[in-house]
């Protein structure tokens, strides 16, 4: 199992989630999120990272070019498009950007094909990013994507064991689930997360 810890604002953070045992960890730069980092704060809170885990930028506005050049300059391994963005707009970002991620809601007409749009991995979200809701993903049942697919919406320690066996995605990924407050990340919650996904996978 692919454990993906999203939201992170610090150094310490990004440590915690990496000596917890996760695969990646994220920064978002969308504006309204409490998690919204600028650029230095996203750099500076990734910069003990790099080479260890995928480093994802998250962004959800932001168009295409401009995500680029803020993935690059903060030195993120993975552009992840997690917003209304359009096929063309990942496929630009694919071009621009050695590894992108596209994250999306299940909605009907789209497409759950993981690479459709020249992307790397694909990720299903609930439709509120963020905002800590599940949703219902027994809609999987006859669109349930292969390969490199990570589950996300509304995850935490308690749910994630049940919600690997239901929907039996390749990764998962999470952030309000570990957070003590909105848009602060208790390092607890982030160890008991990885130590609950591992021991269900
Ligand atoms: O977390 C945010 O504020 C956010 C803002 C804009 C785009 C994506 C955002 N978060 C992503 O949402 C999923 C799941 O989050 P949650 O666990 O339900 O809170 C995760 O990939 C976050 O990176």
């Amino acid at each position: 199992m692919y454990i993906k810890i999203c939201g992170l604002k610090t150094p310490e953070d990004v440590a915690v989630a990496i000596g917890a045992g996760a695969d990646a960890i994220g920064v978002i730069h969308a504006e309204g999120s409490p998690r919204n980092l600028d650029e230095s704060a996203a750099r500076n809170a990734i910069a003990s990272a790099s080479g260890a885990v995928d480093t994802a930028l998250v962004v959800a506005t932001t168009p295409v070019r401009e995500a680029v050049e803020f993935a690059t300059a903060i030195g993120a391994s993975v552009l992840q498009l997690h917003g209304r963005y359009t096929p063309e707009d990942v496929q630009l970002a694919a071009q621009l950007f050695p590894r992108v991620w596209r994250a999306t809601a299940l909605r009907p007409g789209t497409n759950v094909e993981v690479g459709a749009y020249g992307e790397e991995r694909l990720l299903l979200d609930a439709p509120r990013a963020g905002s800590g809701e599940r949703w219902d993903t027994s809609a999987l049942e006859n669109r349930r994507p292969t390969g490199q697919w990570l589950l996300a919406g509304g995850l935490d320690p308690r749910n994630v064991a049940s919600a690997i066996e239901t929907a039996r995605p390749w990764g998962v990924d999470v952030s309000s689930g570990v957070e003590s407050a909105r848009g602060v990340k208790s390092h607890a919650l982030i160890r008991e997360f990885v130590a609950n996904a591992r021991a269900a996978s």
